[in-house]
C-alpha cells in the first residue's frame, strides 16, 4: 500500500462551519439553548459554614450554553417568608469543563438558592462569598427584585453592596416565571395522583392554544391567583390563607420552627383526633345525601370543642396533619372556584408551600378533582418556588430575547446527577456531623458504618425514601420517612451515632451529611426528587417528524419488568466498572499525580451515588422526569465525570486500536480484491463483526476473557452470516450501487472478472453522515474500510462521533488521532482528508470524496437527536445517507427515528433480553436495517 498524502499532524479533519454567533449585547442574556441541571460540578464553592448550608437548598440549575461570559446577574424575589435567589454563573469559569467540551463554550447555568426571609444576613453573605455582587470588568452587578422585600430591603443592598435594587412587580414575575418555565422546560409540569407523576407535555411553546389561557396559583406566604393568558394577566383572586398560615399556625400549636420538619412530622398523624369528621356529627353514618362520607371533615380543629381538649392533649404530628389538609383544601377550593367561574380549564399550582410535598400535592389534587366535578386536574411545576425569582430575573433585557428566539427545541432537558469532581484528599474526606454538630469522619480507618436500623423511629416511618451507606461490605439500608428523619448511623470505630437528616421530596434542602463541600448523600447520594440537567444543544434538522421523536426504544417508565431488568443490569456492571475506573489512574501511579486511595475512594463514591439513582428509580421511577435507558446510561456517563474519572476505558481504546490498524492494511488489500457486489457485503459484515468490542455489555466483557482482540474479531467475522435478524442488506446494495450503465455492463461483461476497483460503479450518495461506535476494531475494521468505500465512490463522508468518552466509544478526538494513522496506510483516505480540508493531494482523482470528522455534542452510548452539536448540525447540508451503528446509537435510541434521508441501521446486539423483545432473537444477531427516505416532498 502507497504512503501518500497524509495531512500534517497539527491539521483538523472537521469540516464544520464555525458557529454562528448571534448579534448580542453585553447586559443582554443570550436563552438560546437553554437547559436546566443541578450540577455543582462547574462550580468550585468555598467550604464555609454559610456556602454548604446554602448549598443543600439547590434546586435544579438552568444552563444557558449560549450565555456570553462576560455578564453576571442575579435576581431576587423577597417574600413574606423566604427570599428566593437566582443567579448566572458563566460556564467558562469552569476550566476543566472547557477543556473538556468545547462545543458548550459560552454557556452557563442559572442557580436557586432560597434563604428564610427573616435570616436576609445569611442571603447578604452567601452573595458576598459568591462575589455575586460583582458585575462585569469590576462594574456592578444588575439586581432585578421583586416582592415586598425588594422594597424592605433596598437600604441594606444599597449600604452591603452599593447595588440599587432594580424593583420589579410581584404578579408580573411569577407570570413571566411560569410562562417561561412551561413554554421551555420539559418536564416542568406534572399532576399528581396518588403519589405518581405523570408528566404533562406541552408543545414547548410553539402552540400557545395548549397552554393559554391558564389559572396559576402561587400559594407563598398568602396566596395569589393569577389568569393567564397569551397577551397579559390579571390578579382574579387571593386569600390570605396560605404558606404563611400554615407555617404560622404550626408553629404556635407544636412549637416546632422549621416547615420541613413540619412535614415529616404531619406523616405519622391522624387527623382524626383533632378534625370533627362527618361521622362525628352523624353517629358514625355517612350524609349520603349530599355525597359526603362519614369520614370526610366536616370541620377541620372541630373535634378539639367536641372532646373539650386542650393544647397538650393532643399530639403534634395530628394537630400538623389537620393545618396541613385545612390549608391545602382551602386554597383548592378557592383556586377551583376561581378556574370554573373565569372558564379556565388548567390549573397550574406554585410557591414555596407545595415545597414537591407528596401529601399536599395528593390533596390538592383530589380536591380540585372534587370541587370540579372531574372537570379540572391540578397541575404542579418542579421549579414551584421560584416562579418570581426567576421572572424577575427574566425582565433583565433579555426578555425580549426570550420573546424572540425560538422556543421549540431549544431547551431541552437531560439529566446529570452527581456532585462535582473531586480533586483533593481534603475533599475525599466525608464528613458527617454527630448530635453535637461535630463533623465525624464518614470513612473510618476500618471504614466500617452501617446504619442501624434497629431504631424504632425508622421502622415507624414507612417511606419511600431510602439511606444508604456505603461500605467495603456492600450498601446497608433503610427506610426514610418521606421527608426528613434522623437515621442513627453508627460508626463502629469513631463510636458516636450520628444524626443523618434525609430530604426526599424535592431534593431541595438540608442534610446533615456532607461530603467535603460537596455533599455526597444529600445531592449526588440521596438525589432526592430534583431533575438534573446538561447543556442543550440543537435538534437534529434530518429528523422526519421532530415533534414525535422519542429516542428510546423501551418505555422503562411503563413497564416495570423492563425497568427492573435495566436497573439490575446497569446495577451488575458496578463492581467491573469500579474496577475499571480505579485501574484507570492507578495505572500512572508512581508518576506521583494520582493518589490511588484518592482514586479507590472516589471510585466507591462514583458506585454509592449511581447505585442510589438506580434505587431512587426502582421506588419512584419518575423522579428524574421521563427518563429511559439512554439516559440511564448517560448519568452513569455523566456521574463517573463528576467523580472525576475522565476516561475510565482509554487505555483499553488505545490498546484496541493499535492492534486494529496493526492489521488494517492487510484487510483492505484483502477487501480491494473482491468484486464489487461482495465487497460491500464484506463490508457491512466487518461493521457488525466489529461493533462485538463493546465494554458496556456484561456478555461481551465476560466474552474477552477468551481471546484477543484479533482472535475475536476474526472468530465473529467468519460467522456473520446472512440473513440476520434484521436484514435489507439487499435493499442497501441496490440502493448504493444503483444500477447504472457502466455497472450492468461490467456486470454482463466479466462478471467473475476481477476489475480495477476504482471505475467499475459510482456510488448514489453524495454525502454520507456515519455515526460510529467503539473504538478498536470497530471502527478501525469496521468503519474505516466501509467509509473508505463510499469516499472511493465519490460520495463524502463525515465520521460523527462523541464529543466526550462513554464506555469505549470512539471520540471525535480520538477519531481524528486514528484516520491520521489510518492515512498513512491508505491512500483514499489520505487523499479524501486531504479533500475534506479543501486541499488536493497525492495522485487519486478527484472523484474521491471528502472525509471530515464531527463531534456529535454527545458523552454518552446513546444518541438523543434533539440535542445534538450545532457542528453536527451544519454537516448536515447536503446529507442523503445516515449509518448508525451500535447498540447504543442505533438500537437502543433511533431504532424507530425515522429521517429525511435514506438511513441504515446497524448493529449486532450483545444483550439477551433486548434481542429477543425486538425480534424475538438472540444474543449476538446482527441487524441491518434500511430504510429509504421518508420525505413528503419526495420526488426530487
Ligand atoms: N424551608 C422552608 N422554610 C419556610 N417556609 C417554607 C419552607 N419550605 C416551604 N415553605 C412554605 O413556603 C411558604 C413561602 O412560600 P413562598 O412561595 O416563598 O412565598 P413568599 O414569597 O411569600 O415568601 C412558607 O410560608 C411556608 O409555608
Ligand atoms: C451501553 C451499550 C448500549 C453500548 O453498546 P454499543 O452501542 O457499543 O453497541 C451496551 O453495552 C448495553 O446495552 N449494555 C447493557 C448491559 C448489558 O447488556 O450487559
Ligand atoms: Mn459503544
Amino acid at each position: 500500500m502507497q504512503l501518500v498524502g497524509a495531512p500534517p499532524e497539527t491539521a483538523h479533519l472537521t469540516a464544520t462551519v464555525p458557529a454562528i454567533s448571534k448579534p448580542r449585547s453585553k447586559n443582554v442574556l443570550d436563552l438560546t439553548d437553554a437547559a436546566i441541571s443541578t450540577g455543582e460540578a462547574s462550580q468550585p464553592e468555598s467550604s464555609g459554614e454559610h456556602a454548604s448550608q446554602a448549598k443543600r437548598e439547590a434546586v435544579p440549575s438552568i444552563t444557558l450554553p449560549r450565555q456570553s461570559s462576560d455578564v453576571r446577574h442575579f435576581a431576587m424575589d423577597m417574600g413574606g417568608s423566604l427570599v428566593k435567589l437566582v443567579y448566572f454563573s458563566p460556564d467558562a469559569e469552569d476550566e476543566a469543563a472547557d477543556s473538556l467540551r468545547p462545543s458548550f463554550i459560552g454557556g452557563g447555568r442559572l442557580h436557586f438558592r432560597k434563604f428564610e426571609a427573616s435570616k436576609i444576613e445569611q442571603c447578604v453573605r452567601f452573595i458576598e462569598q459568591k462575589r455575586l455582587h460583582l458585575g462585569a470588568e469590576g462594574g456592578k452587578a444588575v439586581v432585578k427584585a421583586t416582592g415586598g422585600g425588594a422594597f424592605k430591603n433596598s437600604e441594606l443592598f444599597l449600604d452591603q453592596f452599593g447595588i440599587q435594587l432594580q424593583k420589579e412587580d410581584e404578579m408580573k414575575c411569577a407570570v413571566a416565571g411560569a410562562n417561561f418555565l412551561l413554554q421551555a422546560i420539559r418536564d416542568e409540569a406534572f399532576t399528581f395522583t396518588e403519589g405518581r407523576k405523570n408528566y404533562v407535555a406541552h408543545k414547548d411553546g410553539s402552540h400557545d392554544d395548549d397552554l393559554f389561557p391558564y389559572l396559576l396559583v402561587n400559594i407563598g406566604s398568602g396566596v395569589s391567583i393569577i389568569k393567564v393568558d397569551t397577551d397579559g394577566f390579571e390578579r382574579v383572586g387571593g386569600t390570605n390563607i396560605g404558606g404563611g398560615t400554615f407555617w404560622g399556625l404550626c408553629r404556635l400549636l407544636t412549637g416546632m420552627r422549621d416547615f420541613d420538619q413540619m412535614l415529616a412530622c404531619s406523616a405519622i398523624g391522624d387527623n382524626s383526633k383533632v378534625d370533627m369528621l362527618v361521622g362525628d356529627i352523624y353517629g358514625g353514618r355517612d350524609y349520603a345525601k349530599v355525597g359526603l362520607s362519614s369520614t370526610t371533615i366536616a370541620s377541620s380543629f372541630g373535634r378539639v370543642v367536641m372532646d373539650g381538649g386542650s393544647l397538650t392533649d393532643y399530639n403534634k404530628a395530628d394537630i400538623t396533619l389537620s393545618l396541613l389538609r385545612m390549608i391545602s383544601y382551602n386554597i383548592s377550593h378557592i383556586a377551583t372556584m376561581t378556574a370554573v367561574k373565569h372558564d379556565l380549564k388548567r390549573i397550574y399550582f406554585g410557591g414555596y408551600f407545595i415545597r414537591g410535598h407528596a401529601y399536599t400535592m395528593n390533596t390538592i389534587s383530589f380536591a380540585v378533582d372534587y370541587w370540579s366535578k372531574g372537570n379540572l386536574r391540578a397541575m404542579f411545576l418542579r421549579h414551584e418556588g421560584f416562579l418570581g425569582a426567576l421572572g424577575a430575573f427574566l425582565q433583565d433585557g433579555q426578555a425580549q430575547a426570550l420573546k424572540t428566539s425560538p422556543l421549540q427545541g431549544a431547551w431541552i432537558e437531560k439529566f446529570i446527577k452527581c456532585s462535582m469532581p473531586m480533586s483533593s484528599d481534603e475533599r475525599l474526606e466525608a464528613k458527617m456531623r454527630d448530635k453535637a454538630g461535630n463533623a465525624c469522619n464518614l470513612w473510618g480507618p476500618g471504614e466500617s458504618l452501617s446504619i442501624s436500623s434497629s431504631r424504632t423511629d425508622l421502622r415507624k416511618h414507612p417511606g419511600v425514601g431510602r439511606a444508604q451507606s456505603f461500605l467495603e461490605t456492600g450498601p446497608t439500608k433503610a427506610d426514610v420517612n418521606t421527608t426528613s428523619i434522623n437515621i442513627f448511623l453508627e460508626n463502629h470505630d469513631q463510636g458516636p451515632f450520628c444524626d443523618l437528616l434525609v430530604d426526599d421530596q424535592s431534593g431541595l434542602e438540608s442534610s446533615v451529611l456532607d461530603y467535603g463541600s460537596n455533599q455526597l448523600l444529600s445531592k449526588a447520594g440521596l438525589q432526592v426528587g430534583v431533575l438534573h440537567l446538561v447543556p442543550t444543544l440543537q435538534l437534529f434538522p434530518l429528523l422526519k417528524v421532530p415533534e414525535r421523536y422519542e429516542p428510546n426504544v423501551i418505555d422503562i417508565l411503563e413497564f416495570r419488568e423492563e425497568r427492573e431488568y435495566w436497573l439490575d443490569t446497569l446495577q451488575k456492571l458496578n463492581p467491573g466498572l469500579l474496577e475499571k475506573a480505579v485501574a484507570s489512574e492507578c495505572a500512572f501511579q508512581g508518576t506521583g499525580k494520582v493518589s490511588c486511595s484518592d482514586t479507590h475512594k472516589r471510585a466507591k463514591a462514583f458506585c454509592l451515588a449511581f447505585s442510589t439513582h438506580l434505587d431512587r428509580l426502582r421506588d419512584e421511577p419518575a423522579a428524574y422526569g421521563r427518563i429511559g435507558l439512554s439516559e440511564l446510561l448517560e448519568m452513569r456517563e455523566e456521574c463517573l465525570r463528576a467523580f472525576g474519572f475522565k476516561d475510565v476505558y482509554s487505555a483499553i481504546k488505545q490498546q484496541e486500536n493499535a492492534a486494529a490498524l496493526a492489521v488494517l492494511p492487510d484487510l483492505l488489500a484483502d477487501l480491494d480484491v473482491l468484486h464489487e457486489e461482495e465487497r460491500v457485503l464484506a463490508l457491512i459484515e466487518g461493521v457488525l463483526a466489529g461493533n462485538i468490542f463493546d465494554w458496556g455489555s456484561q456478555s461481551c466483557v465476560d466474552l474477552y476473557k477468551n481471546g484477543t482482540i484479533l482472535e475475536i474479531y476474526k472468530n465473529v467475522r467468519s460467522s456473520i452470516a446472512r440473513p440476520w435478524a434484521v436484514d435489507c442488506f439487499d435493499d442497501f446494495r441496490e440502493a448504493l450501487l444503483g444500477i447504472d450503465q457502466q455497472r450492468t455492463t461490467s456486470l454482463v461483461g466479466e462478471k467473475q472478472q476481477q476489475q480495477d476497483v476504482s471505475s467499475v460503479y459510482h456510488s448514489r450518495y453524495k454525502k454520507a453522515l456515519v455515526f460510529c461506535d467503539n473504538s478498536g476494531a470497530d471502527v478501525v475494521l469496521g468503519i474505516i474500510p466501509f467509509a473508505r468505500e463510499l469516499l472511493r465512490q465519490g460520495t463524502d463522508v463525515c465520521l460523527v462521533a462523541n464529543s466526550l468518552p462513554a464506555i469505549n466509544d470512539v471520540t471525535a478526538d480520538e477519531m481524528r488521532d486514528v484516520l491520521r494513522r489510518a492515512a498513512h496506510m491508505c491512500e483514499i483516505v489520505s487523499s479524501a482528508i486531504a479533500r475534506g480540508h479543501g486541499k488536493e493531494s497525492g495522485n487519486i482523482s478527484n472523484d474521491v470524496g471528502k472525509l471530515t470528522v464531527c463531534a456529535s455534542g454527545s458523552g454518552s452510548p446513546c444518541l438523543d437527536f434533539r440535542r445534538v452539536s450545532h457542528d453536527l448540525c451544519e454537516a448536515t447540508r447536503g446529507v442523503d445517507l445516515i449509518v448508525l451503528e451500535g447498540m447504543g446509537r442505533a438500537v437502543h435510541t433511533n431504532w424507530k427515528a425515522k429521517f429525511c434521508c435514506d438511513t441504515l441501521k446497524l448493529a449486532m446486539i450483545k444483550n439477551s433480553r433486548l434481542a429477543k423483545s425486538l425480534f424475538q432473537g438472540k444474543i449476538y444477531d446482527c441487524v441491518c436495517m434500511f430504510e429509504p427516505r421518508m420525505c413528503d416532498d419526495d420526488g426530487e
